[in-house]
C-alpha cells in the first residue's frame, strides 16, 4: 500500500518516516500523475497560503478533488487542515474546500506560538502526542463530521468519512498512532 505526501512545501520527510513506521510505503508527491499510484494522500503542515498557491500553480486542485471523489482517503495536518476546509474564518477564499468544517487560522498562536501535549483521540487506545505550531482551530463542523478530539474544549481532530484532519503536527513526534489510524482508513477505503 502506498500513501503519498503532497510535497510542494512543508513537513514532508517527517510524514514519510511516520507512514513507513506503519508498514505502508511513503511517496513524496510532486507531480499530479503520481496520484494514480497512491491509495491515500497527506497534505502536510507549512503555510496554507503558500501550499494553496503552489497547488494552483501546479494544477493539483482538480486532480486532488477527483482523487477524493473516488473515495480515496485524505489527511490534512495543520496547514493541510486549512487547505481541506470548506470555510476559512475572515472571508479568505477556501483552497480544496472538500471537508465540511470551518477553521480559524493561527487561533492557538495568539495564545502561545507552539506547544506539545498528549490528546485522547476517539478510536485510538493510547494518548496521541501532538505538536501545535501556530495551529488552526476547527470553529464549526457539519452534521457528517465526527470530532475525534478536543484540547481545552477546542476541536483539534476530526473525520468526515474518508477525510481526516488534525490542527497539530503528529509527524514531529515518535508516536505514529494517528498515521496508523490513517493507514487503517486507507486500507478500508481501497
Ligand atoms: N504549522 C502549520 O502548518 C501552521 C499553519 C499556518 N499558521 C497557516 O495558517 O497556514
Amino acid at each position: 500500500m502506498k500513501i503519498g505526501v503532497l510535497a510542494l512545501q512543508g513537513a514532508v520527510a517527517e510524514h514519510i518516516r511516520s507512514i513507513e513506521r506503519t508498514g505502508a510505503e511513503g511517496v513524496a508527491v510532486k507531480h499530479t500523475h503520481q496520484l494514480k499510484d497512491i491509495q491515500g494522500l497527506i497534505i502536510p503542515g507549512g503555510e496554507s497560503t503558500t501550499i494553496g498557491k503552489l497547488m494552483r500553480r501546479y494544477e493539483f486542485m482538480d486532480p486532488i478533488r477527483e482523487f477524493s471523489a473516488e473515495g480515496k482517503p485524505l489527511f490534512g495536518t495543520c496547514a493541510g487542515l486549512i487547505v481541506l476546509a470548506k470555510e476559512i474564518d475572515g472571508g479568505e477564499e477556501p483552497h480544496l474546500g472538500l471537508m465540511d468544517i470551518r477553521v480559524s487560522r493561527n487561533a492557538f498562536g495568539r495564545q502561545r506560538e507552539s506547544f506539545e501535549t498528549d490528546l485522547d483521540v476517539k478510536g485510538i487506545d493510547n494518548p496521541v502526542r501532538a505538536v501545535f505550531i501556530r495551529a488552526p482551530l476547527i470553529t464549526s463542523v457539519g452534521d457528517g463530521v465526527d470530532v475525534l478530539s478536543t484540547y481545552k474544549d477546542e476541536m483539534v481532530t476530526a473525520r468526515e468519512g474518508h477525510m481526516l484532519v488534525s490542527s497539530y503536527h503528529p509527524e514531529l513526534t515518535e508516536d505514529f498512532s494517528l498515521h496508523q489510524y490513517f493507514a487503517d482508513m486507507v486500507r478500508q477505503y481501497n
